[in-house]
């Protein structure tokens, strides 16, 4: 039994966040060649989202420990990004990655990209690899559009296909986060012959100075068509809050005053849909991953 070797490990294992997205804004300005969508959107974290463990191991070896349905190992993000960060550094270090899944997958939430960034950083850390956050944000664009806002770890303008952020400072309201149980498919809602992709490019200052009040989703339409589930979330939290949807949802969210209101409309939510899963977070602006690789 390898206890001693076992406990080294331990000791210099990392237990950082991945946390939640919300899309404040995401307005669709145009489409590239190769089908993808030219967005305009605003980034921002919340203090609710996936834990990772990391720990070190000198095979080389990636082992994975988690909750992810049935998703394969070569298609699990954070396998992808140990591995690209291996090879990219040609580092002969392994690691066990324990990960505690809170963030519903594919909710719009990108728990799958923040899963990802916390991967690139932890690893960079735990393997003394001293990249920077523009080489770590490089590397994250590979495996997604939006794992490098994930890295860097501020709120964002992000234009292009998210890839192009600009630092910016936003409102840090409390939310509910409503998951309405349902998936929703994010090739299919790009897809959808009737989606609006020709909203007139505007400036960061125009975006910011609109305020919360105009800010908008240009995929909410088509996801309340094509997802009755949401659009009936939307309307249920409308009533009660501005609310809007995140990326290309299932998850939409309400934007409240304080903790109270969120605490209360989350319970008045779990009272009359059972079937939809809520949690409530604020805003921040700064990520917690940031904090927890600084300290
Ligand atoms: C819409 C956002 O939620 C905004 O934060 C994200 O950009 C979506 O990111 P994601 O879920 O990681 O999605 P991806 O796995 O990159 O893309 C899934 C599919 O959606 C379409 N897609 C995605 C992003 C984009 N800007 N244009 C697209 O047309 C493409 O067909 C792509 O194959
Ligand atoms: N570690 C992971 N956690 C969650 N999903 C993962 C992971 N690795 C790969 N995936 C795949 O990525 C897909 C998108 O996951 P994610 O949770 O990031 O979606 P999302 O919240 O809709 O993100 P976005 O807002 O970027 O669209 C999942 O449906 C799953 O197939």
């Amino acid at each position: 039994m390898d206890t001693a070797a076992d406990t080294t490990t331990q000791s210099a294992g990392l237990t950082l966040p991945a946390p939640a997205k919300l899309n404040r804004m995401l307005h669709i300005v145009g489409r590239r060649a190769d089908g993808y969508h030219e967005l305009q959107t605003l980034f921002q974290f919340l203090d609710h989202g996936d834990t990772l463990q990391l720990t070190s191991r000198d095979d080389g070896h990636i082992q994975f420990c988690g909750e992810l349905g049935d998703l394969a190992a070569e298609d699990n993000l954070i396998v992808r990004a140990a591995r690209l960060l291996q090879e990219h550094t040609g580092t002969t270090a392994g690691a066990n990655l324990s990960l505690t899944k809170r963030l519903p997958m594919g909710g719009g939430l990108g728990g799958g990209s923040s899963d990802a960034a916390t991967t690139l950083a932890g690893l960079n850390q735990l393997w003394s690899l001293d990249l920077d956050e523009d080489q770590l944000a490089g590397l994250g664009l590979s495996l997604g559009a939006d794992v490098p806002v994930f890295v860097r770890g501020h709120s964002a303008w992000a234009e292009g296909i998210g890839e192009r952020l600009t630092r910016v400072e936003l409102d840090t309201p409390w939310f509910v986060v409503v998951h309405p149980g349902i998936g929703v498919s994010t090739p299919g809602v790009f897809q959808a012959p009737e989606l609006t992709r020709d909203t007139p490019p505007i400036t960061i200052a125009r975006a910011i100075e609109g305020g919360t009040s105009s800010w908008r989703n240009d995929c909410e339409p088509t996801v309340r068509q094509l997802y009755p589930e949401v659009a009936q979330a939307l309307d249920w939290l409308n009533a009660r809050a501005p609310s809007m949807l995140t990326g290309t949802g299932a998850c939409v969210f309400a934007r409240v005053t304080s903790q109270t209101q969120a605490l209360q409309l989350q319970a008045e939510l779990e009272c009359e849909h059972p079937e939809w899963h809520a949690f409530s977070a604020r805003g921040l602006n700064r990520s917690p991953l940031l904090n927890a690789l600084h300290t």
